[in-house]
């Protein structure tokens, strides 16, 4: 299990897609499909995040995680306008997007995860490991020999930026403290969770680069 992890955790993180970014070969109708995508998968990780947020206030045993969660909201807040001036500058249209399968099949796994009795600590587990993909894939965008084109360089910014790798390490205590005190069938969900979200992260970037 640990191995799997490892191996589709390299994957999510260091991605064809994100590779061609970092190594400036990007075909930039893969981003530009990209960034329609994930403006319509944003809007959906929203309510689920806003469930997340209502499952902390009943079942959190501590107040902090909820300022953590809220902040998550604003920071999502700042990604869909971002999403909106970056598509205009793209001239990427953001209504009437056909949303690909592995969109669809994300959103749906969303949509199981709001459930009100999926746990806490296996739904902060998925929002976790879904920002800490994008975290971690951007970052390695940023490193000093990496040869990001400049007109993505705020992309990588974004989700690559120390304050966004804070906010990841939060998200990371809460899970780990939450799955500390888990009982052995919530840590197992917890995982195969975890797996799950990875898988369609890969998914995601398969599609954005044009091979799905
Ligand atoms: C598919 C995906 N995963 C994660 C993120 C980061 N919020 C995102 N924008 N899109």
């Amino acid at each position: 299990m640990w191995a799997k992890k490892h191996l589709l955790y390299t994957e999510a993180t260091r991605h064809p897609f994100i590779l061609s970014i970092r190594d400036g070969s990007v075909d930039l109708s893969s981003f530009k499909r990209w960034l329609g995508q994930d403006y319509v998968f944003v809007r959906e990780f929203v309510p689920f995040v806003a469930s997340v947020l209502i499952k902390a206030s009943k079942k959190s045993d501590d107040g902090n995680d909820m300022e953590v969660i809220l902040g998550g909201l604003a920071s999502l807040n700042d990604e869909i306008a971002w999403f909106k001036s970056e598509a205009s500058k793209w001239d990427v249209p953001l209504s009437n997007t056909v949303v690909h399968k592995a969109n669809q099949n994300y959103s749906r796994f969303l949509e199981n995860l709001m459930l009100p009795e999926v746990d806490y600590a296996v739904a902060i587990t998925a929002f976790w490991a879904i920002e800490a993909v994008y975290q971690e894939s951007f970052a390695h965008c940023l490193e000093d020999d990496s040869k990001t084109p400049s007109e993505l360089q705020d992309t990588c910014q974004r989700w690559g930026n120390e304050g966004f790798g804070e906010y990841c390490r939060s998200l990371q205590k809460i899970a780990n403290r939450c799955l500390e005190k888990a009982s052995s069938d919530v840590l197992t969900k917890a995982e195969v969770t975890f797996l799950r979200v990875l898988e369609h992260e890969v998914e995601f970037w398969n599609m954005s680069h044009g091979c799905a």
